[in-house]
């Protein structure tokens, strides 16, 4: 199976524990829907403030199956994307997209039911100068994002995998799922496992 789609089973959470909590995406940039989850690779834009026409380039040139990140500098007054340019990607198979900074027609992009990450909503289009870079390093939700790194995205939040640790993230995040999902098991109802798990945690 690609390791793309192995990332689709693995909770943000686990993926932000194996890297050790350094390649979260800043926590304001949130889900639009809460029960959607993306895992894919990264073709990235960055913009200039208020200016979104290389969306557009960004948009043609990607695989499908690739998640947009766009570098919009966490800029709020001007939308990076509206329903309309959120469906371009969804037409061009793109898994989803994730924005630091404004998309517009929430409700449009909430009845889509597509993935889509970012810092929140505005009622204002961009101007289309094209000032700007496709694929080129990003930086999004304070975090450095190269084209092909692997971007993984739930209710939690956003965080990327770096594409050579992409292996190791994997296994690492596997690992932490399965020891938390024995943990789990064993623990919780349990009120005497429970007790005793507070106990050793606390004399450590
Ligand atoms: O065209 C734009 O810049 C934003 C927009 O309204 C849309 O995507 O629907």
């Amino acid at each position: 199976m690609a390791i793309v789609k192995k990332f689709e089973e693995v909770p943000t959470t686990a993926v932000s524990d194996a890297l050790k909590g350094l390649n979260n995406l800043d926590q304001t940039i949130k889900p639009v829907k809460d029960d959607l989850t993306v895992a894919g690779r990264a073709t990235t834009v960055k913009l200039r403030a208020a200016d979104n026409k290389l969306v557009l380039k960004a948009i043609a040139e990607a695989n499908p199956e690739d998640v947009l990140v766009i570098d919009a500098k966490g800029y709020m007054q001007n939308a990076s994307c509206g329903d309309f340019v959120i469906g371009l990607a969804e037409t061009l198979g793109l898994k989803g997209v994730v924005i630091d900074g404004a998309v517009r027609d929430i409700q449009g992009i909430r009845d889509m039911n597509y993935p889509v990450f970012c810092k929140g909503t505005t009622t204002a289009a961009s101007d289309k100068h094209g000032t700007g870079e496709v694929n080129g390093v990003i930086s999004c939700g304070d975090t450095a994002i190269n084209p092909g790194d692997i971007i993984v995205g739930d209710a939690d939040g956003v965080v990327v995998v770096p594409q050579e640790d992409e292996e190791t993230i994997l296994e690492k995040s596997l690992e932490k799922l399965e020891k938390d999902e024995e943990r789990e098991e064993k623990i919780l109802g349990n009120p005497e496992e429970a007790r005793k798990f507070i106990m050793d945690q606390l004399s450590k």
